[in-house]
């Protein structure tokens, strides 16, 4: 696989994502980094978008509900380059009926170098972090190339 650099903006596109037991964190979470978070453009999963945007008032997109496609929504988005971080509280002590999904939103994000905080801790350093807020280049796949090659052969 060919990188190339991409910068991602100063103000970014932040997925949340909580499973059910987690919820109650993800949404404490939100309330705690309100301010921090109101300065970006977020988006979540059907559920925690409703109960987070309640319970913070903070302006959240909210796709389909998790189960029901949402994971694949953003997987989708991260594939177009349209989210910038991955919050997503996902459940390590209860199965989802969705486990590949889950897999596949993981997965989308590792591929495409996207920061995932899949709890409290991790999600407290990177909304700390000095490039929070800042514009930060990152590497990506090359698509262009890689489908130019795959197409070609060469
Ligand atoms: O199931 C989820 C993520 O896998 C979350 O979906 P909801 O926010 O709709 O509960």
């Amino acid at each position: 696989m060919q990188y190339k650099t991409v910068t991602a903006a100063k103000t970014k596109s932040i997925a949340l994502v909580g499973h059910d037991n987690r919820k109650d964190e993800l949404i404490r979470w939100c309330q705690q980094h309100r301010q921090k978070l109101a300065a970006h453009k977020l988006f979540a999963t059907g559920t925690s978008g409703h109960l987070v945007a309640e319970k913070s008032s903070l302006k959240v997109e909210k796709l389909i509900s998790g189960p029901l496609g949402g994971d694949q929504q953003i997987g989708a988005l991260i594939s177009e380059q349209k989210i910038d971080l991955l919050i997503f509280f996902w459940d390590p002590l209860a199965a989802q009926p969705h486990d590949p999904d889950v897999k596949a939103l993981l997965r989308l994000a590792a591929v495409w170098n996207i920061p995932v905080a899949c709890n409290q801790a991790s999600a407290d350093f990177i909304v700390n972090s000095p490039l929070f807020d800042r514009a930060y280049d990152k590497t990506i796949p090359d698509y262009q190339h890689y489908i130019k090659s795959r197409v070609t052969g060469k």
